[in-house]
């Protein structure tokens, strides 16, 4: 896929901090890949990869280079295309973006005066309305047409998201691996809880990775998947620990593995026959059933450990089986042989008993 990054020219430390921030903001935010400063200004670039990290997939890098004019010969000899953005260039309302769409694109912005080279050697100057204002706007109203809006539509699964509120602020957190187990002393889980937890965390962790799923998510699932056991120890615990985590603020996501670990999940069937809460209508989808590549691999986990000890998959099955949850036992090896194909192993090969 062609990457977009965008250079920023001329910034002065002592002026520009601010100004500098917000056109890294800006192209993290409407979709460019990096941002790159030329000069150099450490608290500005690691300001940025602080909340690209926090904010973001981590992906977006704030990096920067001492040579701006090397660096935009460099992007050209590569085949890339060069964007400057300037008040005296072609007009974007007239700019026909296939022109430099799927081509890797370097979006230059200035800062004070911009020399005559970079006018010169861009492919193609673009103003954003031929009067001054700011790289700020131009490059935001620039990477927009560009993506035509659907850059503003991109979801992340970030440390820190946003629950869009009509009224007040309402921010969800994915904790880390300490601070999922602060949660869990909060909630006074004991130290047996605590050590199985952690045993379903390594575990879901390495086949996370063998299944290239999100690693944050599935450690705060892992690691807090019976936080309800501190309530309740019956079937409703999964949907008990998500609520506790909700209350918390803790990311939806994470909340759905632990609503979603039991078994392989719990059918509408098992809801019902139990007298479990059922989730309201606008609770979409309407389930127990882990559905997401991370709900499925901390159910999977949790299923090849017991008390804290790892076990092949036949073993749980046979609980199951011997308390009658026949249905559910064959679910169980549905999602291990699932999983198994997906990472391309079998899955037992990770536990010993
Ligand atoms: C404060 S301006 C400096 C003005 C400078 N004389 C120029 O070339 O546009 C800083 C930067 O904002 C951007 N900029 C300002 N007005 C713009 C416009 N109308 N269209 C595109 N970019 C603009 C340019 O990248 C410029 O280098």
């Amino acid at each position: 896929m062609a990457k977009i990054y965008v250079l920023r020219l001329g910034h002065r430390p002592k002026r520009d901090k601010r100004v500098t921030t917000h056109v890294g903001l800006v192209a993290r935010t409407f979709g460019a890949d990096r941002f790159v400063l030329v000069g150099s200004d450490s608290k500005v670039v690691s300001g940025l990869n602080s909340v690209s990290n926090r904010w973001g997939d981590g992906k977006f890098e704030a990096t920067s280079t001492k040579d701006a004019k090397k660096y935009v010969e460099q992007w050209k000899k590569s085949g890339g295309i060069i964007v400057h953005l300037t008040m005296y260039g072609l007009n974007l309302s007239g700019f026909d973006m296939n022109k430099v769409r799927g081509k890797d694109l370097l979006v230059v912005v200035g800062a004070e005066k911009v020399e005559p080279w970079y006018y010169e050697n861009a492919d193609y100057n673009i103003a954003v309305a031929n009067q001054p204002h700011s790289e700020v706007s131009a490059l935001a109203m620039f990477l927009d047409r560009y993506y035509q809006g659907r850059e503003l539509d991109k979801g992340y699964t970030s440390k820190l998201s946003i629950k869009p509120m009509e009224n007040g602020k309402y921010v969800t957190l994915i904790p880390n691996e300490l601070e999922c187990i602060d949660i869990l002393k909060n909630e006074k889980v004991d130290d047996k809880l605590l050590l199985h937890s952690k045993a379903v965390y390594e575990l879901a962790v390495e086949i996370g990775k063998r299944a290239n799923a999100n690693l944050n998510l599935i450690t705060a699932g892992a690691l807090l998947h019976d936080i309800g056991r501190s309530k309740a120890n019956g079937l409703d615990h999964g949907h008990i620990g998500a609520e506790i985590l909700r209350k918390k603020r803790v990311n939806e996501k994470v909340a759905r593995i632990v609503e979603r670990h039991i078994g392989a999940g719990l059918t509408k069937e098992d809801v019902v026959k139990n007298g479990l809460y059922i989730p309201k209508k606008n609770y979409v989808p309407i389930t127990y059933v882990p559905i997401t590549l991370e709900e499925k691999i901390v159910a999977e986990a949790n299923n090849l450990i017991y008390g804290s000890k790892r076990v092949r998959i036949e073993k749980t099955i046979e609980r199951y089986k011997k308390e009658g949850l026949n249905n559910s036992a064959e679910h169980i090896l549905k999602l291990h042989k699932e999983l198994s194909k997906k990472c391309k192993i079998d899955l037992d090969d990770l536990c010993t008993d």
